[in-house]
């Protein structure tokens, strides 16, 4: 067997199959593997043609064919399968070998990863990569982490397959070890919270227009020839008008209403708290999928719970939807400055450097985030790439300043009509929290002070103090 093939993926469902001819396309020999010998017979039968591929049934093959030091793309279930896949690449590679995690693995694990290889004289690069099946094969948006001598060489191939905008790729080296992973983490962590914010909307729309899905489908649609344009709200305005076959109605009508979900939210928010980074708006969403999955519970609330919510009169109709779609961009502008804060803190607590304009900038193609505002994100970061809070940058401030007396109301109108807006909700409490003089914080602090002894600090004097609560109430230096 030559050594012939510039690069190998290992992995061959939707997503390792689509990059595989991602890159034949682009003309690199690519080496192709997955555990069952049938996925590699079928690509090279359907898609042979794409470009120059080397299929091998074996691992000791696939390792072989492989030019060095070799670049060897995982594209595997995540957790368990990647661990048994590096394993068995282990015994068949040499020193200098790049191995790439290109699945949705857990940061931790990706650490875990590198350290495990560094230690054998292999380079472990675990790359976070989005755009579904179809940006695998059009061009994704890729987020490799890792050792940053492999994206010298690594970097120039991944960029090639990449998405463009503007003729820039969207692709970056993110930083060292889990970096990759833990950005590409968040950004489905904030693809969770677009998503519920999206379904908000349409939920609203719904009750407070008494619109079909297809109605609706078309005022997504006017919206996504603005501000909001982006991948999701496309997609949103097409499967809204797409009608069942079977049964002629609106096909998101037939749908179970129980949200699921593979993990990455889940991780995204209990990262958050063990860095103590309010990302409500993720938050909310991964709890609304958690809520729609709670058969019973829901069940219980459909038999037991009132409902005193009135019919909807929306008189102006078109002041209606003006004011949800302001309410809409506010709370995903306040989604992103969650997600890009947890990004600074993790950045700052590992040492990992990430560039948040950077990441902007490869989220504005190829992923399902995509959207027209994330070019105003790389702008405000180019303004300052230290910016405290992203929606206090002059550009999103005024916008959604502007926008404000709108998500007001239709927060306090989905409140009093009963239509539950989680994010929408939680969003707005954001905003009014953090642009706060004073919170109600103090009164937490003194009552921790009173039931245990925590210490407060005070307002007009340095220190720590404790109050004598079941004594004389005398304060002192505690
Ligand atoms: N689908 C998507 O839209 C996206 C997926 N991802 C991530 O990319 C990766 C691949 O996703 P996807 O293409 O959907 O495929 P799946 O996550 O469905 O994984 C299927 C692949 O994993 C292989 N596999 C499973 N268990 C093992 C094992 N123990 N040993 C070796 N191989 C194993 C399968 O091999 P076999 O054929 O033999 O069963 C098959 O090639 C995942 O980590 C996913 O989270 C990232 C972005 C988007
Ligand atoms: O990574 C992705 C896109 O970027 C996947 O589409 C994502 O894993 C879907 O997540 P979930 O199944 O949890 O909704």
């Amino acid at each position: 067997m030559s050594a012939r093939a510039q690069i190998g993926v290992t992995g061959l469902a939707v997503m390792g199959r689509n990059l595989a001819r991602n890159f034949a396309r682009h003309g690199y020999t690519v080496a192709v593997h997955n555990r069952s010998y049938a996925k590699t017979e079928s690509l090279v039968a359907d898609h042979g043609t794409d470009g120059d591929f080397v299929p091998s049934e074996s691992t000791a093959d696939f390792v072989a064919s492989i030019a060095r030091p070799r670049k060897i793309v995982i594209m595997v279930k995540a957790g368990g399968p990647t661990d048994a896949v590096i394993d068995e690449l282990i015994p068949h590679l040499e020193e200098g070998d790049v191995v790439i995690d290109g699945g949705n693995a857990h940061f931790p694990d990706t650490i875990r990863r590198e350290r495990k290889l560094a230690d054998l004289g292999l380079h472990f690069v675990g790359m976070g990569v989005s755009g579904g099946e179809e940006g695998a094969l059009n061009g994704p948006s890729i987020m490799p982490g890792g050792p940053k001598e492999s994206y010298a060489t690594l970097g120039p191939i991944l960029e090639d397959i990449s998405a463009k905008v503007d003729g820039v790729p969207c692709c970056t080296w993110v930083g060292p070890d889990g970096a990759g992973h833990f950005v590409k983490m968040v950004h489905n962590g904030i693809e969770y919270a677009d998503m519920q914010l999206i379904a908000e909307a349409y939920d609203l729309l719904r009750h407070g227009l008494d619109a079909d899905a297809a109605e609706i489908g078309k005022i997504f649609e006017e919206w996504n020839a603005g501000d909001l344009e982006s991948f999701l709200i496309e997609i949103t305005a097409d499967v809204l008008q797409h009608v069942d076959a079977e049964t002629g109605k609106a096909f998101v009508d037939v749908v179970l209403d129980q949200a699921e979900q593979k993990g990455t939210g889940r991780w995204t928010v209990q990262n958050a708290l063990d860095l103590g980074v309010p990302i409500t708006g993720i938050a909310e969403a991964t709890f609304a999928r958690a809520l729609s999955g709670s058969v019973p519970q829901r069940e219980a609330g459909r038999a037991a719970l009132a409902s005193d919510a009135g019919t909807w009169d929306v008189t102006d109709r078109d002041a209606f939807v003006e004011d949800v779609r302001l309410a809409l961009y506010a709370s995903k502008v306040v989604a992103y400055s969650q997600g890009f804060d947890q990004i600074a803190a993790a950045s700052a607590e590992s040492g990992w450097g990430i560039d948040r304009g950077a990441m902007a900038r490869i989220w504005r193609g190829g992923c399902i985030i995509r959207a027209k505002f994330l070019n105003r994100i790389t702008e405000a970061y180019e303004r300052d790439a230290d910016l405290p809070l992203l929606i206090a940058d002059p550009y999103f401030a005024d916008i959604v300043g502007k926008g404000l007396q709108a998500w007001r109301r239709v927060v306090s109108q989905a409140a009093l009509n009963g239509v539950p807006t989680p994010a929408f909700s939680s969003s707005l409490a954001y905003y009014d929290g953090v642009r706060a003089e004073r919170l109600p914080a103090a009164l937490i602090q003194a009552q921790r002070d009173f039931f245990g002894a925590h210490t407060y600090r005070r307002v007009d004097k340095d220190g720590t103090f404790h109050t004598e609560w079941s004594g004389d109430r005398t304060e002192h230096d505690a």
